[in-house]
């Protein structure tokens, strides 16, 4: 196949200001889906011609899309997405249309308000044939008047746990018609007389959130990273009670409770921002590879960036929440922060994919190279999963003298992935050979098969941190990222430590060390903590925190910020005397009869 026309290059803008999205740490904004899924669906689902309408418009902000995707009654089960978009021939147009309330498209971000444009995935339908969810570029909005367009309905969905910036909308179509073309035709075409031409891979439509779930990866440790800036640097200035009787309160970054608190999300953060630049390689590349018509490394791009989502956002979600508990009360205050990064953070777990739909996709792969491996066959060269194809070592080695680049601790993750993913296989097969049908036999196993590919994706992402601290070369930079790395690891021992303790695989004095080396690692981390966060360069504005103000002028500027608050305009505020203040006389005259 000639080589593909290379498509205007905003893919590195794309990832860039994907990954600026985050880097701002902005609750959202108008032109958060545009850039983030508008513009990866055409680069990556429209045809050249397409491609030459509509790129350079995209990147000029000539126009603002958004993804509309999920509906009101479906947001997982594409399948059964309901808005149709029927072929006629006659007039060469699809007629789009919301046959039910559910149908209502329900949640796409920079809808409700902001948007002109829409990808819209709507079930096919020509010469009487429904051909699955298919992508449609749709204007929504007239583009002087911003009015809804004929047929259109469209709104805010109203307030949200967060991110209320970001105008998430609903969206109605009652018989809209729209030409031919305006079907994302790269992959899937509809000729002009109805016949429908199928894609050489029916997921390629599903390109854009690919590419969100991997660009979530590196969002998580944006996330993690910021808040435990927060919490380091509060720490640093909070000071609260006696280590040493006498000696005068101490820094709460001194307590070994506050350290194992927050460092353990400083660790995950850059671990997390690690596995992410890999999955966005790893998500450029693949779509080169389909432009060249090579599609064989979809399906690991799909299984690892959903394990990856699902494991990243879930982490950070529960890293978030520690690093606001260690700051105490005024952690609780909207001028930490927390509450603001804790809600934006905390909509990856269930947009672009719920996390255990996303665990079980992963799982779907991790069964394949499971059968694969009981029938015998072997590994693919594949350093993602060929491990499971290994025997490892038949004991844990944490406790070894030596345990050059962590080799040891790897080997004890990889123990319990391939376990875990050998026997909810084994379990797989045993229940449909006592009658069940795959797909029962599949929700019985599950839970099982959501922890197998939490196993395999703790594998991945120690693996990453391990080989890409090894690359570097500054030394001093290099031995307090090790820090960090050792904390990690064995920080991740002691949280599957059931899985490696049940098989008698670590013994309990092995899980003792990890502890040992846990503790180790935090007393190494405390000096460097406060440089450590200073080094990311976080910008104040970014972290939105009083508390984590690099210039650490907390308690002057908590004060300030508490005065500029709207009710401390007045000393007395008008609602006193027409309710306080009127029912403290009527009980004072009571008492006084
Ligand atoms: C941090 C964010 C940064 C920037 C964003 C800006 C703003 C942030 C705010 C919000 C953005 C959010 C947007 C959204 O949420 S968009 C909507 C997201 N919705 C979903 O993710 C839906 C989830 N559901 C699915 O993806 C599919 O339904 C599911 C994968 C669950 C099942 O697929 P399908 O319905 O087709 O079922 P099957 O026919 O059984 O197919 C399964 C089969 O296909 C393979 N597969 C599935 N998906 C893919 C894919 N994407 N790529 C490659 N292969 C895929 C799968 O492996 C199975 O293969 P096999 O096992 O061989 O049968
Ligand atoms: C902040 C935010 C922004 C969003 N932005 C967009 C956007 O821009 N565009 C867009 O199209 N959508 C967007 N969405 C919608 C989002 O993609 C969906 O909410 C998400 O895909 C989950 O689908 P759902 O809401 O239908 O949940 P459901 O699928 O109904 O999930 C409910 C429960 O059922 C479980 N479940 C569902 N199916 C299965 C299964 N097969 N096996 C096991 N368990 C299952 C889930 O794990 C979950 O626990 C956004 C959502 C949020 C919260």
């Amino acid at each position: 196949m000639e080589h593909a026309p290379k498509a205007i290059d905003v893919t590195n803008d794309v990832e860039m200001r994907t990954f600026n999205f985050f880097t701002m740490g902005i609750d959202g904004h108008p032109l958060g889906l545009h850039l983030d899924m508008a513009i990866p669906t055409i680069l990556n689902n429209a045809d050249e011609e397409q491609q030459k309408d509509w790129l350079p418009k995209a990147a000029n902000r000539e126009f603002i899309a958004t993804y509309a995707q999920t509906e009101m009654g479906h947001g997982t089960n594409l399948k059964k997405l309901e808005t149709t978009a029927t072929y006629d021939p006659k007039t060469q147009e699809f007629v789009l249309n919301s046959p039910t309330i559910t149908s209502t498209k329900w949640w796409p971000g920079n809808l409700g308000k902001s948007s002109n444009y829409a990808v819209v995935m709507a079930q096919l339908y020509t010469q009487g044939k429904c051909h699955g969810a298919h992508p449609f570029f749709v204007q929504l909005r007239d583009l002087n008047t911003h009015k809804p367009l004929k047929g259109i309905t469209v709104g805010d969905i109203g307030p949200k746990f967060g991110m209320n910036t970001v105008d998430n909308g609903f969206l109605q179509f009652d018989h809209v018609r729209t030409p031919r073309r305006s079907m994302f035709m790269k992959h899937a075409k509809v000729l002009p007389d109805g016949r429908y031409v199928p894609p050489v891979h029916d997921k390629l439509n599903y390109s854009a959130m690919v590419f969100i779930r991997a660009a979530i990866v590196s969002g998580m440790a944006y996330h993690l990273l910021v808040t435990s800036t927060i919490a380091v640097r509060y720490s640093a200035i909070r000071r609260q009670g006696e280590i040493t009787p006498g000696a005068g309160e101490v820094k709460v970054l001194d307590y070994q409770t506050q350290q194992h608190r927050i460092f353990p999300q400083l660790a995950r953060g850059l671990a997390f921002r690690l596995s992410g630049q890999y999955i966005m390689k790893l998500y450029t590349q693949t779509m080169d590879d389909i432009r060249n018509g090579d599609i064989s490394a979809v399906p690991d791009l799909h299984a690892l960036s959903c394990g990856l989502k699902a494991v990243t956002t879930h982490h950070a979600a529960l890293g978030l929440e520690q690093c606001r508990m260690a700051c105490g009360g005024h952690g609780y205050s909207q001028a930490s922060g927390f509450p603001l990064h804790y809600s934006v953070a905390v909509g990856a777990c269930t947009y672009e994919g719920e996390n255990m739909v996303m665990l079980l996709q992963t799982a779907r792969h991790l069964m394949k190279i499971a059968k694969a491996i009981r029938a015998g066959q072997s590994p693919k060269s594949n350093k993602i999963v060929d491990y499971l194809f290994h025997k490892g070592p038949p004991k844990c080695l944490i406790d070894q003298a030596y345990d050059t680049n962590y080799r040891n601790v790897l080997e004890s993750f990889e123990h319990l992935a391939r376990r875990q993913t050998l026997e909810v296989y084994d379990k797989l097969v045993q229940l449909q050979q006592q009658g069940r049908n795959y797909e029962q036999a599949w929700n019985d196993c599950a839970v099982e098969l959501c922890k197998a590919t939490r196993a395999h994706v703790r594998t991945f992402l120690a693996r990453t941190f391990v080989e890409e601290i090894d690359k570097i070369s500054d030394l001093s930079i290099k031995s307090v990222l090790q820090d960090l790395l050792q904390l990690y690891l064995y920080y991740e021992v002691t949280e599957c430590a059931t899985g490696l303790l049940e098989d008698g695989f670590m013994t309990g004095q092995q899980h003792k060390y990890a502890k040992k080396k846990i503790y180790e690692a935090l007393e190494k981390i405390r000096p460097n903590a406060v440089s450590i966060v200073d080094s990311f360069d976080f910008q104040d504005r970014e972290l939105h925190s009083v508390l984590g103000r690099r210039d650490g002028n907390v308690y002057e500027n908590l004060l300030k910020w508490a005065q500029s608050s709207p009710l401390n305009k007045t000393d007395v505020l008008p609602f006193h005397h027409k309710y306080l203040g009127k029912m403290m006389e009527e009980a004072r005259q009571r008492s006084k009869i």
